[in-house]
């Protein structure tokens, strides 16, 4: 089982309209427009440490203004239109640019100085961060980074002074060349001069420019993408602001091979280098001719989050109205999450599921509420499915069985896997087990797997077509043997059926009733009574109780219905299925006298 936190939060909106002005504080709200800068400022005073939804700008102001955007249409078949753009937040920070080879020791070194956000890596990649492929193959050796004159020959050969190294330019450096060559006679510009090695473009498709069709793929890939970073500018070397005027003229602003950046904590997003932390210059000096090719440069960030980036309880949080409780968790079925909203959400059930599903997809592909408590005999649950596919046939892989269900039509719960381990564990191989009340068979296929036998029932026909089909799947169809009765009948005729091997362990899983049908064994013996050797067999009955002392009430229980005080039974409580409700498992021997007992008689 899987539980997820849905943390909500305050709006003060009508039930079935969510605007989006009405998502965000009044101040936050109002910094959406304006510059990020001053965003930035606004921020850090007023709002806590981290990235936040209430945080950053958004790329979208004039979008805010369209509050339909945001419109639960729960009423018009669980459609939810969610514009995930709304959720893009952009923060402006700040970078340290550093030698690729001295980036992870930076990073350690400067941990309490760096970013340190939830699933955004302290060092990133930007293009033009790697020398390139083709470049590469101009260094007289191939291991760039421990090639001190590798810099050299290539600042040569891009600076033009190639000639006499006896290598052929690449197609790239030759234009490069070119260029230079006829600029400096005064040439005008060479026009067609790109063409030289350009790379042949791509034919048009349908009309669209290739030019385009690239700016749209590069759109569509950021918003499945969890967050974006993009270099804005440098520092003006004219103002004196780089590394050189403060770490010497080694930190002068120059590519000299692969670099990282590092991301600064967001108190430095409008830092200037002098403005820098003595301890991170320190930390840069101490760094600084460790690598062949060191640099370091500050440089401006846009870091972008995605509605990907933001967590279930972040988008919730902002989507819900304020004042209300917090649905707080999920149980998860195979593909399907199942919910549990309390009334006060349902207005906003659709909204939920969807983010539900968004957040926890490909894993979740059903979302489901339940819609009323359970009622009827085969314990099936009414379920709604708010979104998602919706089929609520799903597989469920349990201590590596694999289950079928059909939620629609049988009962499931991955709340007593732990439970149903702890049963098997009582279990031998020399165990004849019955399952009087089997479901999809969660635990008579589980204990075939260990023990000899296994008679397994359910009264649910659904319930015994999936049971059969789990025994397939999980190929022990030899060790059980299936049964689609009532209970009561099911005990007298297991144990009444000669050729049916001594049942040595009894699983009654029928929490609300199991204990009424215990009577079922009053007299199970009789007709072979002078058959003294039959084993006597343990019998597992669930149940639940509110009472003060539930022991002792689901002792009483269990006596009446055997019509016996005088036998032991161990009690132990499995869990607190609702406040002050608990689900118990008792366990005793078969007494002798009930089993042997004239059925019309009352001890
Ligand atoms: C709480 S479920 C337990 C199923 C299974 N043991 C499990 O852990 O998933 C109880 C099962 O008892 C079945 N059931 C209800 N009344 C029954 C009856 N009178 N006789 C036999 N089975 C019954 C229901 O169809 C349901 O599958």
């Amino acid at each position: 089982m899987a539980t997820k936190s849905i943390v909500l939060r305050p709006n003060s909106l009508p039930s079935t309209f969510i605007s989006r002005r009405g998502l965000f504080p009044k101040s936050v709200l109002s910094t959406t427009t304006t510059s990020s800068a001053s965003v930035g400022k606004l921020s850090f005073s007023t709002i806590a440490y981290g990235p936040s939804l209430s945080k950053g700008h958004s790329p979208n102001p004039l979008k805010l203004r369209n509050p339909s955007s945001f419109e639960d249409t729960s009423t018009n078949n669980n459609l939810v239109q969610l514009d995930v753009d709304a959720f893009t937040r952009v923060f402006d920070i700040s970078a340290l640019r550093v030698p690729s080879d001295l980036c992870f020791s930076l990073e350690s070194r400067l941990r309490g100085h760096l970013l340190n956000w939830p699933r955004i890596k302290n060092i990133a990649r930007v293009p033009g961060d790697e020398i390139d492929d083709q470049l590469k193959t101009l260094f007289p050796k191939s291991d760039f980074g421990e090639e001190s004159d590798a810099l050299v020959t290539l600042n040569r050969r891009i600076y033009g002074k190639a000639e006499g190294d006896g290598e052929l330019l690449s197609p790239v450096l030759y234009r490069d060349k070119l260029a230079r060559t006829f600029n400096s006679r005064g040439y005008v510009k060479f026009r067609n001069l790109a063409k030289i090695s350009r790379p042949k473009k791509k034919r048009k498709k349908d009309g669209v420019d290739s030019d385009n069709c690239h700016s749209r793929e590069k759109r569509v890939a950021g918003r499945n993408e969890m967050a974006l970073l993009e270099v804005v500018t440098e520092e003006d070397d004219s103002e004196g602001e780089d590394m050189s005027s403060l770490l010497g003229k080694e930190f002068a602003k120059k590519w000299r091979g692969p670099t990282r950046l590092l991301l600064l904590d967001e108190r430095y997003s409008n830092i200037r280098t002098r403005e820098l932390p003595e301890s991170i210059k320190a930390v840069l000096e101490e760094h600084e001719g460790r690598s062949t090719m060191t640099a370091f440069e500050l440089v401006k960030c846009k870091l972008t989050l995605f509605y990907n980036y933001w967590q279930q309880n972040e988008i919730l949080e902002v989507l819900l109205p304020k004042g209300m409780t917090i649905p707080s968790a999920f149980e998860t079925v195979g593909h399907i999450a199942h919910l549990n909203l309390r009334d006060e959400h349902l207005p906003y059930k659709n909204l939920i599921a969807k983010v539900v599903l968004d957040k926890n997809e490909p894993k979740i592909q059903t979302v489901v509420n339940k819609i009323d408590a359970i009622h009827n005999d085969y314990r099936t649950m009414q379920l709604e499915v708010l979104a998602g596919n919706r089929s609520l046939v799903t597989t469920v892989v349990e201590n590596g069985l694999r289950f079928q269900v059909d939620l629609a039509a049988v009962y499931w719960n991955s709340r007593l896997a732990t439970e149903r381990q702890r049963l098997l564990s009582c279990f031998t191989r020399d165990d004849v087990v019955c399952d009087v009340f089997s479901g999809v068979g969660p635990i008579a296929i589980s204990a075939a797997k260990k023990v000899k036998h296994v008679y397994a029932n359910d009264l649910n026909p659904y319930a015994v077509e999936y049971l059969e089909r789990n025994c397939v799947l999980n190929k022990l169809e030899r060790k059980i043997e299936v049964f689609n009765m009532d209970g009561r009948r099911f005990i007298e005729t297991i144990f009444a059926i000669q050729r049916a091997q001594s049942i040595t362990q009894v699983v009654m899983n029928l929490p609300n009733d199991a204990a009424e049908f215990l009577d079922a064994f009053r007299g199970i013996f009789k007709r072979n009574h002078m058959d003294k050797q039959r084993t006597l067999p343990r019998i597992y009955v669930y149940g639940f109780s509110k009472a003060h002392d539930p022991e002792f009430d689901f002792h009483e229980r269990i006596r009446i219905a055997l019509s016996e005080v005088g036998f032991e039974v161990e009690m132990r409580r499995v869990r607190l299925v609702a406040p002050g409700k608990w689900m118990l498992c008792a366990s005793f021997i078969l007494p002798e006298r009930v089993a042997y007992a004239k059925t019309d008689s009352i001890l």
